[in-house]
């Protein structure tokens, strides 16, 4: 079953946001490294049409760095600036502050050539839930502005926060996740931007297993300490689900996660293991791939930008 999630407030949370995106010189869209198409919103497309964007990639330090650059180089052929970030150490940041710059280059020509020293350059963020608002917020004003939480929905305040040419603004901007596909909704599941409430964790370990079997077996191997990885499709997943069952079963055996009568909790084994792949325990992983990445690999999570 396809994820569904439509939060509330949506008409006036885009209202909130068009009147916000008239204030900056550019907007900052948060994606996230591991999944960069599906945790974008083509509606910031039409919100922000006049105003030149930032595509920022948060959390590289969990993505798959040789994947992390094939986006880089599909976001340039796409001709949008994009820069990836570890919002945590800050890695990335100054980047992102050459690119805001560049981005505002016509204000800031203007502002010299009306004799001012230096232009102001006014930014917001943008990103749906969970994808790392409060922290890059946080981590640009290397203070705790705004507040930070691995649920999504806790992003608040409001106020500029000023870094010497550049002003943010401390409420970012919160676009829903566009889910054309199951795939796509249990891509941004794993990754965390879908709350655990809302969709079925079991489906969502069966989709990771088959994409990890496929694409990272030795992480998911090493991790668990497994016998056998299936590489197998998830797509197949009515034949093969006993493939998958068995991994499962090894899994919530190896780890006690049982249930009454030492059967092994199905549930118990999806919460942990998807929790570990939210943390990036299991290594640098990325759940989906430019199309141009494709190329020189042989697999198929691709995806075309445009
Ligand atoms: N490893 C890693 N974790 C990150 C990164 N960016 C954000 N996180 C973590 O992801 C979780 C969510 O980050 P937030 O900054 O609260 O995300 P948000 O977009 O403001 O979330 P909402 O307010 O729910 O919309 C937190 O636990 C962060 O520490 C990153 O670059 N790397």
């Amino acid at each position: 079953m396809p994820v569904q999630w439509y939060p509330g407030h949506m008409a006036k949370a885009r209202r909130m946001m068009e009147e916000r995106v008239r204030q900056v010189d550019v907007v900052i869209e948060l994606v996230d490294a591991r999944l960069p198409l599906s945790s974008r919103n083509p509606v910031l497309q039409e919100l922000s049409a006049k105003k030149p964007r930032l595509v920022v990639m948060t959390r590289e330090d969990l993505a798959d760095p040789l994947i992390t650059r094939s986006w880089l180089d599909a976001f340039a052929s796409d001709n949008m600036m994009a820069v990836s970030v570890n919002t945590t150490n800050g890695n990335g940041f100054s980047q992102v502050r050459d690119g805001l710059r560049k981005l505002a280059a016509a204000k800031i020509q203007r502002a010299l050539e009306k004799g001012l020293q230096r232009a102001v350059v006014r930014a917001m963020v943008v990103g749906i839930p969970n994808v790392g608002k409060s922290s890059f917020i946080n981590q640009f004003a290397k203070r705790s502005v705004a507040k930070t939480g691995n649920k999504p929905g806790v992003t608040r305040t409001e106020q500029w926060v000023r870094m010497g040419d550049i002003e943010l603004l401390d409420t970012p901007g919160v676009l829903w996740p566009k889910i054309d596909t199951a795939e796509q909704g249990l891509r941004l599941a794993i990754s965390g931007a879908v709350k655990d409430q809302i969709y079925d964790m079991e489906e969502g370990l069966a989709f990771f297993l088959c994409f990890a079997g496929q694409h990272y077996p030795d992480l998911l191997q090493k991790r668990y300490g497994l016998s056998h990885v299936p590489a197998v499709r998830w797509t197949d997943l009515p034949t093969v689900w006993p493939q998958i069952a068995d991994v499962v079963e090894e899994i919530g055996r190896k780890r006690g996660l049982l249930g009454r009568g030492g059967v092994v909790d199905e549930e118990r084994v999806a919460k942990m293991v998807i929790k570990e792949v939210q943390d990036g325990v299991l290594g640098p992983m990325t759940f989906e791939w430019p199309a141009s990445h494709l190329s020189e690999t042989s697999s198929d999570p691709g995806n075309n930008l445009s």
